[in-house]
């Protein structure tokens, strides 16, 4: 059978033969280490936005600004995305990863962004168009390396939603390619436009509780520059975990995610990483670096990371973004940060990924 995941022994066997050569990973990044708390993010429950009681409406729409600051992570509940379409979502999703890696590779679904036989992060903003990619920081792509067992890596898909040309479960795959890795169009499809109805509905009411026209970021907003990305974090047996997505900020917007029961993700809390508790019934809403630019730093884009898990894991994220023309300047005076284009703000990233090793972001553009 041919294998879904990347060759990896066949790039890194020189690794297995000289395990000595290879960094100790730093205690803080440790699950094990200083900092594993498991927390319930603030849960909120959207059916407060449709309530005839004006107060329950006003209630909830303190609470989603509340989470927003406090912890720039919240879950919603009756959020509109039917169990159904989730379930077909994660159908799909399960027939991609497990296509072959060859098929996929053919697809040109690794097409710039497939790193993992590089040594630097991968921006987690640059997904465009039809992709596969891979998470791993330094040290986990080594520690990987060093598992004879799990010849694995974390991978991910991205798409542009309003593009289906340039999606993976689109014909337009090069000519040469004899097969597709076959994924329903109609799912994703629909999986996109309701996520993307949800998070401009969210942006609507932060920039309501901001004295702004619920329209603001949506008009700022444009679907070719949101996408939605499927991650894959295959199962690694050996202690200690180890990052499968390193610790980051979401660059646009705002971030609706779509988890498994498996585990995994972790935020910063306090100066510390708490671990969120999957919760079947709800999806996970994140403050990404452009709201938090917008709010003046009354939202919050708070680090994040994705810990290997001794089971795989899968999950499904959207992102909110605005065209890469769109000035992004704060709603309110004094402003902290200089006005600057999300073009201007993905090169800058892409810069600093490529000459310091990571994503230096918001700080880049205080005034
Ligand atoms: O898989 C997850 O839980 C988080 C994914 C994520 O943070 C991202 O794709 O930016
Ligand atoms: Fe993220």
């Amino acid at each position: 059978m041919m294998d879904s995941n990347p060759p990896l022994l066949h790039h890194y066997g020189a690794l297995l033969h000289h395990p000595s050569s290879l960094p100790s990973l730093e205690s803080n990044q440790r699950c094990g280490g200083l900092v594993m708390e498991e927390c319930q993010l603030p849960l909120i429950d959207l059916n407060g936005l449709k309530s005839h009681d004006v107060r329950e409406r006003i209630e909830c729409a303190m609470a989603i600004s509340k989470a927003s600051s406090e912890w720039g992570f919240f879950q919603v509940v009756n959020h509109g995305i039917s169990p159904e379409l989730l379930k077909n979502m994660r159908r799909e999703q399960m027939k991609l990863f497990q296509s072959p890696f060859e098929l996929k590779a053919s697809c040109r679904l690794l097409n710039d962004s497939y790193r993992w036989g590089i040594l630097k992060l991968l921006d987690p903003t640059s997904s465009r168009g039809p992709k596969l990619s891979t998470f791993l920081s330094p040290r986990s792509q080594k520690k990987l390396a060093m598992d004879k067992t799990g010849n694995q890596l974390p991978q991910s898909a991205s798409c542009c939603q309003d593009d289906p040309s340039r999606c993976m479960w689109s014909t337009n795959f090069p000519p040469n390619a004899k097969q597709r890795p076959t994924m329903s169009h109609e799912v994703m499809e629909e999986f996109a436009a309701t996520m993307s109805k949800l998070a401009r509905m969210l942006a609507g009411v932060l920039a309501e509780n901001l004295g702004h026209r619920k329209e603001v970021i949506e008009d700022t907003c444009d679907e070719s520059a949101c996408f939605l990305r499927l991650n894959h974090y295959p199962a690694y047996p050996v202690s200690p975990e180890i990052h499968g997505l390193v610790p980051h900020t979401d660059s646009g917007f705002l971030t609706i995610l779509c988890q498994d029961q498996v585990g995994g993700l972790q935020l910063m809390k306090d100066f510390k990483w708490v671990a969120v508790k999957p919760n079947e019934e709800a999806l996970i809403v994140n403050i990404g670096d452009l709201f938090q630019a917008w709010s003046n730093d009354v939202y919050k884009s708070v680090e994040h990371r994705v810990m290997t898990n001794k089971m795989k894991r899968f999950s499904i994220a959207y992102f909110l973004c605005p065209s890469y023309d769109s000035l992004i300047g704060s709603c309110r005076e004094p402003s902290m940060y200089k006005k600057f284009t999300f073009g201007e703000y993905r090169k800058q990233i892409r810069e600093d990924v490529s000459k310091i090793g990571h994503k230096v972001g918001l700080s880049r553009f205080l005034l």
